[in-house]
């Protein structure tokens, strides 16, 4: 099963209540069948520590969101093939899995209303009342200003909401952040400002985050390590220094043809 090198998981495997190391998010075997019977996941296998950003690159229709998707279980996988701090996530109440395990997507759908009350839904949902000061406070970790509280959501760049959705995910105070293609829709500085700020909170809050991107470079400027997908099969798990000596006659390819 592929997984970190050894000096890494002493120190970014949880020890749990009976002094067992496990990863934050494991993947075991897990397999997708599309209706019409095509494979679009045929066994992944994969650990993820607490604290690393992960990149999942590989060739358009490897199945990249889909692994993504089922993290969270925006598709249901199947029972014992995905676990969060070593519990099956079938087993776990989606909504809470999904406070717990945040998604942001590729374009920000943002509510009618003001900034604040996008960034205030997740919590209203359970009951709780963000104060100002805590919207500022979460709208300062996804790189925007207090100023923006009371802007409509409406009036706003592509690049400032996808910034209001990065805040509105962490209002949840998620453990693990899925990004699938968070900056694709974006020009060269509103990327740099969201890199800066996922970077930014796994540095300060150890947040662990599987991201999938289309840019090489993006996934070397911020991830950890790298899992490259091709046709259903996770073929390779690399530092993203060392993408350019990867084995897979498919994942060279691409390696060849992408920035
Ligand atoms: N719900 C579904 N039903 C049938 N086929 C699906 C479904 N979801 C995805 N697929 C197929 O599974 C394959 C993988 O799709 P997926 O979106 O996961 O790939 P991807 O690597 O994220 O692609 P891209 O880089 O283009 O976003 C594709 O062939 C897609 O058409």
């Amino acid at each position: 099963m592929p997984s970190l090198k050894d000096e890494w998981k002493e120190h970014l495997l949880e020890v749990d209540g009976d002094g067992h190391d496990h990863p934050k998010m494991e993947v075991r075997n897990l397999r997708r069948v599309s209706d019409a019977g095509v494979p679009i996941l045929k066994g992944i296998s994969l650990e993820i520590p607490k604290g690393v950003i992960v990149g999942v690159i590989g060739p358009s229709g490897s199945g990249k969101s889909t692994l993504l998707r089922a993290l969270n279980r925006l598709w249901e996988p199947p029972s014992s093939s995905v676990f969060l701090d070593s519990q099956d996530i079938t087993h776990l109440d989606v909504l809470s899995l999904r406070r717990k395990v945040g998604m942001l997507f590729q374009l920000p759908a943002l509510f009618e209303g003001t900034v604040a009350d996008n960034v205030r839904y997740g919590p209203h949902l359970a009951g709780k009342k963000l104060t100002d000061d805590e919207v500022s406070k979460l709208l300062m970790l996804a790189d925007l200003d207090g100023s923006f509280l009371h802007k409509s959501a409406s009036e706003l760049s592509v690049g400032q909401a996808q910034r209001v959705a990065l805040a509105r995910t962490l209002a949840n105070s998620p453990e693990v952040l899925l990004l699938d293609e968070p900056t694709s829709a974006l020009d060269p500085i509103s990327t740099e400002n969201i890199e800066a700020a996922l970077v930014k909170l796994n540095k300060n809050s150890g947040m662990t985050m599987i991201m999938v991107s289309h840019s090489i470079k993006q996934i070397q400027r911020i991830a950890h390590m790298v899992c490259l997908l091709v046709d259903g099969e996770i073929v390779e798990v690399l530092e993203p220094q060392q993408l350019s000596q990867a084995n897979h006659p498919m994942a060279r390819r691409f390696l060849e043809l992408t920035n």
